[in-house]
């Protein structure tokens, strides 16, 4: 790392942009949140996966087929509820759900091909 005035470096030089949202303590503490929030949809979503793998095997055990659609329409549309009334947009969370659940099938066809 070179200390000579030609290098833009925003750490140095708030007014390089980068940074300089580091710098600004409102922004620090809402982004601290943010991580905090993202740290928990992480656990959960492994928690999740780690029940549907445990779900996958059972259904590869008993010869159940993968996907169960009438399932996944009672889901969405509980969760599209649930988003109206938490003011989520229920569009995103049947996408978001769409390509959770899509994940799990495909590891579940996995487990049922060995
Ligand atoms: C987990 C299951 O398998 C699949 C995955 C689902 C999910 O991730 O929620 C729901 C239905 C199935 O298509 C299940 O049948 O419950």
């Amino acid at each position: 790392m070179s200390n000579d005035t030609h290098t833009a470096d925003p750490q140095q030089d708030p007014s390089q942009g980068a940074s300089a949202p580091a710098l600004d303590p409102v922004l620090a503490a809402y982004r601290k949140s943010i991580d905090n929030i993202d740290a928990a949809i992480i656990h959960m979503l492994a928690e999740r996966f780690r029940i549907t793998q445990a779900v996958g095997e059972y259904k590869a055990r008993v010869t159940l087929p993968p996907a169960d659609p009438a399932r996944e329409q009672r889901q969405i549309a509980r969760l599209r509820k649930l988003s109206e009334e938490a003011d989520l947009d229920p569009e995103f969370s049947e996408k978001f759900l769409r390509f959770i659940i899509d994940e799990v099938i495909r590891h579940h066809e996995k487990a049922r091909s060995g």
